[in-house]
């Protein structure tokens, strides 16, 4: 009588980093568990943002070419590319397990399909344990958890996470009026005119014509690669690519003469690694003060205007009671409120929030995507939301989606 060997199914797990997060020292550690080895039958790799950036580090500290095998450089290539290639270079040493940390962000709708269905093909070889802040990137075929304590990792089940309801910023406090005005302003603050871009040989930009007025809320779409950045960093004045072409920003043409500071000065700009800049031993009623000042932290006395308009917006945010405590003390979505609180205290014409929600669990994105609706609402300061996804929630009057073809992205307005 032949014997049938009943396999047993594959493990997968998943860690939930949405509110501890997790050193790149402790992946490390995970790596190297004995029974993590055991299980998988062999070694396996790390999937995560330190990786990435240890390629581009020898990149450009020795001219290695790794990830892209001498096609290009992968510091031109966007954040969707880098993924990409950082996955297959990964795959092909045939790792036992994979360790992915949030695999999926910043990446836009259709590579994560991508990414998803590969996964899933994936999980069927080899051991799989995902890292990550949003219920909605877990696939089906994770069946348990880990959970990490003082003596490592640790088994647990995987829970059944439900959505918890957001409860309201305040709305009984309105956004608080400037303390001055900007002066000579012009209605448009941007304007685009039949402008395209390339870099090199390759068209990133075919002909957009695009305008933003004062007070109106833009939202800046398109898969990852579509040029949503060399658009931003021709408006910011970090490239040199607008010179020369119909581009008009706050009535100045691009590349004459205009200071790249003066332009500074107008825009307030929120990405979702800016929190990392401040070493946090500010209090949050200085950190929101110093927007007035353009510094990180406060070195003169402030107003007594000044201190009421920070504790105004610090209500508005829901963090009054926490106006003394030093930033560092706050949680990475208390911190993000915190820094558009600070770069709106000056109401500045226009400001760019660079995929703000990166990285946020479900509920922070929610409360973030609020207060800057409640912003927009207001149509004092001109905003430019920027993200490779739909944002759930988001009540922006006007889209700008860039289709990428052969000759370039289109602009295509909604
Ligand atoms: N300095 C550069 N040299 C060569 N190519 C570049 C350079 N900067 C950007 N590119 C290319 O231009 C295209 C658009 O890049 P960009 O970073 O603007 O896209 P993106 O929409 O912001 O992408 P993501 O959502 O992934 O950040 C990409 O294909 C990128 O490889």
């Amino acid at each position: 009588m032949r014997l049938q060997t009943i396999e047993k199914p594959q493990k997968h797990f998943v860690i939930d980093v949405s509110e501890k997060g997790i050193t790149k020292k402790q992946l490390e550690d995970l790596k190297n568990e004995d029974w993590l080895i055991n299980r998988a039958g062999g070694e396996g790799l790390i999937f995560s943002n330190h990786v990435l950036e240890y390629y581009l580090d020898e990149e450009y500290r020795h001219g290695k070419t790794i990830l892209t095998a001498g096609s290009g450089l992968l510091k031109t290539k966007s954040s969707g590319e880098r993924k990409k290639l950082l996955l297959d270079y990964l795959l092909e040493k045939s790792p036992k397990f994979l360790i992915l940390d949030n695999p999926f962000d910043s990446l836009d709708q259709e590579k994560v399909t991508w990414f998803k269905k590969k996964l899933e093909a994936l999980s069927q070889t080899t051991l799989l344990i995902q890292l990550f802040r949003r219920r909605e990137d877990i696939l089906p075929f994770y069946n348990s958890a880990l959970v990490y304590t003082y003596k490592g990792f640790s088994e647990s089940k995987l829970k059944k996470h439900y959505l918890e309801m957001i409860d309201a910023f305040n709305t009984k406090h309105q956004i608080p009026t400037p303390i001055a005005r900007y002066e000579n302003l012009p209605e448009t603050l941007v304007a685009f005119n039949d402008v395209s871009v390339s870099f090199g040989n390759k068209p990133v930009i075919d002909s957009i014509s695009w305008e933003i007025k004062q007070g109106e809320a833009w939202h800046l779409k398109g898969p990852n690669g579509s040029g949503k950045t060399t658009i931003l960093s021709m408006i910011t004045g970090d490239s040199t690519k607008g010179y020369g072409k119909e581009l008009y920003i706050f009535g100045r043409k691009k590349g004459s003469g205009e200071s790249v500071w003066e332009i500074k000065k107008k825009i307030g700009y929120i990405t979702a690694t800016l929190t990392e800049r401040f070493d946090g031993m500010h209090s949050v009623l200085e950190m929101v003060i110093s927007g007035l000042y353009d510094s990180v932290g406060l070195y003169q006395r402030p107003t007594s205007l000044e201190v009421t308009k920070a504790e105004e917006w610090l209500e508005l945010i829901g963090l009054s009671d926490k106006k003394e405590y030093t930033f560092r003390r706050l949680n990475e979505v208390q911190k993000r409120l915190v820094l558009i609180a600070r770069a709106m205290i000056k109401h500045p014409p226009l400001l760019i929030l660079d995929e703000p929600t990166s990285g946020l669990d479900t509920r922070g994105a929610q409360l973030l995507v609020q207060l800057v609706n409640r912003i927009a609402a207001a149509r004092e300061t001109a905003m430019l939301y920027v993200s490779h996804r739909e944002e759930d929630g988001l009540n922006f009057k006007h889209t700008l989606e860039l289709e990428p073809s052969q000759t370039g992205s289109r602009a295509l307005f909604k």
